[in-house]
């Protein structure tokens, strides 16, 4: 599919929009400039990557018929009944949260400029309405809970701002986006490269995962039952925190494509920002790929499903979205394709709907987290699971075993031997093999990255954040870092986990050795200088040192010979596979 934005606009047999009409927000070219320079005059809002997603399917008409954020009357309806103030279905409110510093600065009829992070205006608001809503209301009706560990609900009680500003748009220009330009279609263009191939039957399907054979098997199939050509249409916006990331997704699906029929199917991306609410969430989705001209929508179990509560129980049935669609689906006017899973036939080395199952199957499956922990392991992911190029993505971007980054944390008081213990373990690293390593020490540390930073509560907590993040881009590139601070803090320690964890291992290691140990070691002379009220704020003398609680290894160097625990550090990185000799 190639990129159509100057192609002339043709007249379309598919699927008419949500309202009828194509709701494109842009102001005629000719008047971009003005409008732009306008809007540098004008207060100005810095969008959060939720809005920014919201403001360009606004513009580009995926969400008509809507012409703006919503105002407190949509707002409402929305919220209660799934429609907007004039009866027509929406069932997602669509909202511009401000602080309320912003809010008190600007007026009903006033005009804001819309930024993005950069400060680029893409659009002008027209302000009809500022309004507090009630948000736990919100996320009752909406997501059906307010426990926070739904990521909509999250989102909206804990990172939305407590204003609505509710108005129409004129847009300026669509967000920059420098990823996959050339799969990033507006509904306009979509619709016109359909009308130029001849698709008219078209069958939607939405994605925040990576697809494998059991999706190929599952979209064609739908096609085949009601005769349409396949829209693959993933989400690149903004998804489950934890999913894996859009880049890694679109290489594999363009390695799955591949093994699509000739013009049967084409891939799209599209920005939107999901708010995991399940029906309601399913009920959007289908309005938005009826506006890109799709006839047909599959939805699967648990569509747009959040996972499990605070209490382990799922957020919502499994087949609830499938349900509030098939009541919806006339008045939308988009034909449902409710299907199955797909699972794998070992003995017809086949794929068939779950439903269509026979006594004498032998059925194989591979669930998310068993793919993960293949691919964090290594072990083979066959190939009637997923075909070889998708694997080699993943394995790329996950790699396994001995290809990870490592940060091994040595944590304990002054003199308990953590610089010692980083020496010995980096000879012994240097020893077998050429692995760039990274040594990150609390003294030395002090004297660059953290140059100017005391021994206060926040300065430690500084000095130690530095480290992690500097120790998480070495694991990020694959290499190792050994980090030897006191870290006396556990949730500073707990930041560095989570830190590092986003990209490798991290191993942390409790140096235990007791105080008067370390005192009458008194390598540097500083615990006689803290005794004596010299040196105030001294860990352990006049300082806290919070005791882990769950650290990977603890030594007490006391009695243990330093090259015998650096051996044991070894061989427990050996032992998960995380070291080759
Ligand atoms: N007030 C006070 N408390 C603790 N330590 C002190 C203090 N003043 C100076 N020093 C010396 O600084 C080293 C500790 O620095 P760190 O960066 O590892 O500390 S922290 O993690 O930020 O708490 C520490 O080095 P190590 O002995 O290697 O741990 C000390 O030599
Ligand atoms: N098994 C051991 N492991 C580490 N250090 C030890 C051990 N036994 C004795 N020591 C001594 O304890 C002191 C620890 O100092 P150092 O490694 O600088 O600690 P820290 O970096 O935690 O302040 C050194 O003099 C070191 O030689």
């Amino acid at each position: 599919m190639t990129h159509t934005a100057l192609a002339p606009q043709l007249v379309d047999t598919l699927n008419a929009p949500h309202g009828g009409v194509l709701k494109e927000l842009y102001v005629p070219a000719a008047e971009r400039a003005a409008l732009k320079q306008r809007s540098a005059t004008l207060p100005g809002w810095d969008l959060s990557i939720r809005q920014l997603c919201d403001l360009e399917l606004l513009l580009n008409g995926a969400f008509s018929p809507l012409e703006g954020f919503l105002t407190r009357r949509d707002y409402d309806r929305v919220v209660q009944e799934l429609r907007l103030a004039d009866g027509t279905l929406w069932p997602m409110p669509i909202t511009l949260d401000v602080s309320e510093a912003f809010a008190a600065s600007i007026q009903v009829g006033a005009e804001i400029a819309l930024r993005d992070s950069q400060g680029v205006p893409l659009a002008v608001l027209d302000v009809q309405d500022i309004y507090f809503p009630d948000k736990l209301r919100e996320a009752r009706e909406v997501f059906g809970t307010t426990d926070t560990t739904h990521p909509g609900v999250a989102d909206l009680l804990e990172r939305s701002h407590p204003v609505y500003v509710g108005g129409t748009l004129r847009g300026i220009q669509p967000p920059q986006h420098y990823d996959f330009a050339e799969l990033r279609q507006s509904p306009r263009e979509l619709r016109d490269w359909f009308a130029r191939n001849g698709w008219e039957t078209i069958v939607a399907f939405q994605t925040r995962n990576p697809m494998h054979r059991a999706h190929r098997e599952l979209t064609l199939r739908a096609a085949e039952q009601v005769g349409a050509r396949l829209l693959i249409q993933p989400v690149v916006g903004r998804t489950k925190p934890g999913d894996v990331d859009h880049y890694t997704r679109v290489r594999c699906y363009h390695a799955l494509l591949k093994h699509y029929p000739r013009n049967e199917a084409t891939l799209s991306l599209l920005p939107l920002a999901m708010r995991m609410g399940g029906p309601r969430e399913a009920v959007w989705h289908a309005i938005i790929r009826k506006n890109y001209g799709a006839s047909h929508f599959i939805v699967g179990r648990d569509h747009a499903g959040p996972g499990n509560d605070r209490d382990g129980k799922p957020f919502y049935d499994p087949f609830a979205a499938q349900e509030l669609l098939a009541r919806h689906q006339q008045e939308i006017g988009i034909r449902i394709v409710p299907f199955p899973a797909m699972v794998y036939a070992a003995n017809r080395d086949t794929y068939v709907p779950s439903n269509e199952v026979r006594p004498d199957d032998v059925v194989k499956d591979i669930s998310g987290t068993e793919l993960r922990r293949r691919l964090q392991t290594g072990e083979d992911i066959p190939e009637w699971f997923t075909f070889p190029e998708v694997v080699d993505i993943l394995r790329e971007r996950y790699p396994a075993g001995a290809k990870k980054g490592v940060a091994l944390l040595f944590t304990g008081l002054s003199g308990s031997g953590k610089s010692t213990l980083a020496e010995a373990v980096i000879a012994k690293l240097l020893e077998r093999s050429s692995r760039p390593i990274t040594l990150l020490d609390g003294d030395e540390v002090r004297k660059h990255l953290s140059k100017g930073l005391g021994f206060s509560r926040e300065d430690r907590a500084a000095n130690v954040t530095r480290i992690g993040w500097v120790a998480s881009e070495i694991v990020k590139h694959g290499g190792i870092a050994i980090c030897a601070p006191i870290a006396p803090y556990a949730d500073t320690r707990a930041e560095i986990r989570r830190l590092v964890e986003q990209h490798g291992i991290f191993v942390e290691i409790y140096v235990s050795t007791p105080i008067d140990v370390c005192e009458s070691r008194d390598r540097k002379g500083l615990y006689a200088q803290a005794r004596a009220g010299k040196i105030p704020q001294f860990t352990g003398v006049s300082d806290p040192y919070e005791v882990p609680a769950n650290p990977e290894l603890s030594f007490d160097t006391s009695t243990a010979d330093a090259g015998a625990l650096a051996n044991q550090i070894l061989a427990h990185l050996r032992n998960r596979g995380w070291l080759v000799d």
